[in-house]
């Protein structure tokens, strides 16, 4: 399903690779945890895998497709289709309420019965009381549920998380691990999610792990 081989990145103007020589892989449906220290490379790696970067070298094949290769503009649709992401920062608008940003992703897959989904996801999360407020209106658990349902509008193959539990206490971490993990296993979906939350690998006893190593400027000048 997500099978990266050989993969290096580097930032422009950085001294040092991000990610260097890196393979693994993953079937379909299975789980995978990227650890690793701040700086790691985690977000560099999810954003590579959903075809956000471009690596300098290696391939990143998705359900067999090289994403690696894609131009921007299939880039986009290849993503709005395949992959769910839920990024660190969450990304949502904040001038929308929570079913609107829900549909945002509707847009990345031309949709139908959009609303019909969207509320089924409402429900499934606990958010149908939330549908009209806004993001600030909204504890940080439920804005990380708003999130998810937008990374599963479009039943994903691949649903990438980073960081899902940061700032969550040790309940609310095993409701957020407990609610991704039973959503990616009604879709089918492999699921990759990036933390250094040792939480995440205890509820995770069976998921595969990857382990970034930082990667240090040598002589230690700036
Ligand atoms: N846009 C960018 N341009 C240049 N360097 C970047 C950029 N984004 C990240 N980096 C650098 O790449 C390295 C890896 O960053 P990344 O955010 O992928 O790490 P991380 O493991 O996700 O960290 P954290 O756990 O703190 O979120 C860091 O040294 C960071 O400073």
């Amino acid at each position: 399903m997500l099978h990266i081989s050989n993969l290096s990145h580097r930032y422009p103007h950085a001294h040092v690779d991000q990610l260097n020589s890196l393979s693994f892989r993953i079937e379909a449906g299975e789980h995978a945890v990227l650890l690793g220290s701040s700086g790691s490379g985690k977000s560099t790696l999810l954003h590579l895998i959903a075809a956000i970067l471009k690596p300098q070298n290696g391939s990143i094949l998705v359900a067999g497709r090289d994403v690696s290769t894609l131009l921007p503009a299939d880039a986009d649709r290849w993503r709005g289709t395949t992959v769910g992401f839920m990024p660190q920062k969450l990304a949502l608008v904040a001038a929308l309420n929570v079913e609107e940003n829900i549909l945002l992703a509707a847009y990345a897959s031309n949709r139908e019965q959009s609303h019909a989904r969207a509320q089924h996801l409402l429900d499934a999360l606990g958010l149908s009381e939330k549908k009209r407020a806004k993001p600030h209106e909204l504890s940080q658990g439920q804005r990380q549920r708003v999130a998810l349902a937008r990374a599963l509008f479009n039943r994903p193959q691949l649903l990438l998380a980073d960081e899902p539990t940061a700032n969550l206490d040790d309940d609310s971490c095993r409701a957020a691990i407990d609610l991704l993990l039973a959503q990616a296993n009604e879709i089918g979906a492999s699921l990759v999610i990036a933390t250094h939350d040792s939480r995440v690998l205890a509820a995770l006893p069976l998921a595969k792990t990857l382990r970034l190593p930082v990667h240090k400027q040598q002589g230690g000048g700036v």
